[in-house]
């Protein structure tokens, strides 16, 4: 287990702003995630925190118009710099959305086309890759004897954690998680929660989520964001419990605490 106290952040969001045009999503967001630790990121719908995430692994890039500012460090490199190599970021970052998105081939296939698009070529490595990722995600005993089926035949809750497996096979420094339970039914959400929880100490995790109960049960760290003056912003970020449970920032309390109309 990493001790977090005395290593240096895995993942620093610096003076983060993120604009769309003429509009602010984000607006001056920072916060750290410790090495092996998981952060949830809550708050009300438009307050930029899938935009924080999309800066994260520069999916910002894609989106006409899009223009991001601040800096996002990664062990020490910024990943918005210039040079940065982007192919290299997407394998350093995986990232996991509500809707499980896996490709439309087999099960194996899933796993090892992630791969040999990341250089590996190697057949015995990439069939250990494939099946550490299945069995990291509880899906090996699951899938093993059927590896050549559709994806898409996957029950939801399958689905997402192959898609779990598909970024985890890449052996990413950062894991993204955008609300990933919220598309699924209440035992495959439990599943996917039980998955995500087995890999903090291995992974450092970045979590979006509305589910504030399954926030408090997950994180090591909180960060509450707002919309203030039409702007995405960080209200307060520290402790899970902390935050839960010390009025630290008000209207950060009365979120967590359900008592805002
Ligand atoms: N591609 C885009 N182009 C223009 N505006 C966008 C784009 N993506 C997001 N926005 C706007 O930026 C703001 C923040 O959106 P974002 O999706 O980051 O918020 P969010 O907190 O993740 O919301 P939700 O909880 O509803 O998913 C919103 O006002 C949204 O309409």
């Amino acid at each position: 287990m990493i001790n977090s106290e005395t290593s240096p952040p895995a993942l620093s969001i610096q003076s983060l702003s993120v604009r769309y045009a003429n509009h602010t999503a984000l607006q001056d967001a920072s916060l750290e995630v410790a090495s092996g630790e998981l952060m949830a990121v809550v708050g009300p719908s438009g307050c930029g925190k899938s935009s924080m995430l999309s800066a994260v692994n520069r999916m910002t890039d894609l989106i006409p118009g899009a223009r991001v500012s601040g800096s996002v460090l990664i062990d020490d490199k910024d990943v918005l710099a210039g040079k940065m190599d982007v192919q290299q970021l997407r394998r350093q970052v995986g990232m996991v959305f509500q809707q499980p998105n896996p490709f439309p081939l087999s099960i194996a296939e899933n796993i090892l086309f992630a791969l040999r698009e990341h250089g590996v070529r190697n057949k015995a490595d990439l069939e250990q890759r494939m099946e550490q990722a299945l069995t990291a995600t509880g899906l090996w005993d699951e899938v093993k004897d059927r590896l050549q089926m559709p994806a898409l035949g996957l029950s939801g809750g399958q689905q997402q954690r192959l898609c779990f497996a598909r970024a985890l096979a890449l052996q990413p420094r950062v894991l993204l998680l955008d609300e990933p339970c919220s598309a699924l039914d209440p035992i495959a959400s439990a599943t996917v929660e039980r998955l995500i929880a087995s890999l903090k100490g291995r992974y450092t995790l970045l979590m979006v989520t509305h589910n504030l109960a399954q926030a408090r049960r997950l994180a090591d760290h909180l960060s509450v964001c707002w919309v203030r003056d039409g702007c995405g912003c960080v209200l307060d970020s520290g402790p899970t419990l902390d935050l839960f449970e010390n009025e630290r920032h008000p209207l950060a309390y009365q979120y967590l605490n359900g008592v805002l109309c």
